[in-house]
């Protein structure tokens, strides 16, 4: 079997955007890094979609392949319906414009040299202005993401804070008015109380343009509290997809592992409080046969290294690749 499943996708709805066992490889002097093997996800319109894991399980490979940046190994990734995979340059430019990606490191992601005015209509000076008015434009954009256009227009990137160039950088994003924004750990380098507002910016921003989010984050609060239903990967499979809301009833031992690592998160039973060994991740050059994660699981057996579990619904809209759980 080579995808982690696609029990969870929901070809009876409308998707803005739909991955299909998606598989990302870095050959490499030691043999093949083995990064995401298998990914299939889709996005409703409007609907936020975390990704969550530990740093190494390949979230931002899997984010960047679905960026087609760069392509994937195999696999499909349709956006609005149109195949992205394998389109040539000038179309896959075009198309990529209705994703965009939004990444962790605000500053660095940013023209040092570029003052705000011209940062957040990098990708429209590529597509043309159309009918628009610049100044004004800028000005709405700016405004659009909490910032006082009168006071950043003018400054470089070194005279904003983190939290103010992520701003820049969404709103360099919404500027080319995107149908699916890939987030990958878009917070995780700000001060506590700016992820918030970044956050409450992300949020507001899918309401206003239906904008249907790809959050990517190792922070089960952080995804919890933005998305709708949550993924949860490990070593480059899926283990587990659910509703962010049920995310305290997760079933597989690695969501477990995850939750108990955060207190208020955990069960209030204390259940599940050691749930999995806390050891590093094994090698994606040689991952374990069968499942992923039975190196790590309380409750591996040897039918777990033998054979690889596939997800299942377990609870409506609760996913889990588990051989230990059942439905
Ligand atoms: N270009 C590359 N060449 C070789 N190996 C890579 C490359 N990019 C990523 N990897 C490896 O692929 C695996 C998955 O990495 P990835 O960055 O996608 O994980 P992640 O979950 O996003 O972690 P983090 O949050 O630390 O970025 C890791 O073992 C990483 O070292």
């Amino acid at each position: 079997m080579a995808g982690s499943g696609t029990a969870h996708l929901r070809p009876d709805r409308e998707r803005a955007l739909v991955v299909d066992d998606l598989v990302v490889e870095f050959p490499v002097a030691r043999g093949t890094v083995h990064a995401v093997s298998g990914l299939s996800l889709d996005l409703l319109p409007g609907e936020t979609l975390g990704i969550l894991g530990e740093s190494g399980c390949g979230k931002s490979s899997a984010g960047r392949a679905v960026m087609q940046l760069p392509p994937p190994t195999s696999g499909s990734v349709q956006l609005g319906g149109v195949e992205l995979t394998g389109m040539k340059a000038r179309r896959m430019r075009e198309a990529r414009s209705r994703m965009q990606l939004v990444l962790q490191d605000p500053v660095s992601a940013l023209n040092p040299r570029r003052r705000v005015k011209d940062l957040v209509v990098e990708g429209l000076e590529i597509w043309g202005w159309g009918a628009r008015d610049r100044d004004r434009f800028v000005d709405e954009l700016l405004s659009s993401v909490g910032l006082d256009p009168a006071t950043v227009r003018d400054k470089r990137p070194h005279e904003l804070s983190g939290g103010q160039c992520q701003r820049v950088c969404i709103a360099r994003s919404l500027a080319l008015d995107p149908d699916v924004l890939i987030c990958d750990e878009p917070v995780s380098s700000l001060d506590v109380s700016v992820q918030a507002q970044i956050l409450n910016l992300l949020e507001k921003a899918r309401e206003r343009l239906r904008l249907s989010m790809v959050f990517i984050a190792h922070d089960v609060a952080v995804v919890k509290n933005i998305s709708d239903r949550v993924l949860v990967m490990y070593l480059g499979k899926t283990c587990e997809v659910l509703p962010s809301a049920s995310l305290e009833d997760a079933l597989h031992p690695y969501t477990r592992l995850l939750l108990a690592s955060v207190p208020e998160a955990a069960a209030p039973d204390g259940e599940g409080a050691e749930p999995a060994r806390a050891v590093e991740l094994p090698s994606p050059l040689d991952p374990p046969s069968g499942c992923r994660f039975r190196t790590r699981c309380p409750l591996a057996t040897d039918r777990c290294a033998g054979e690889e579990p596939e997800l299942r619904e377990v609870r409506p809209g609760q996913f889990v690749a588990c051989h230990h759980v059942e439905a």
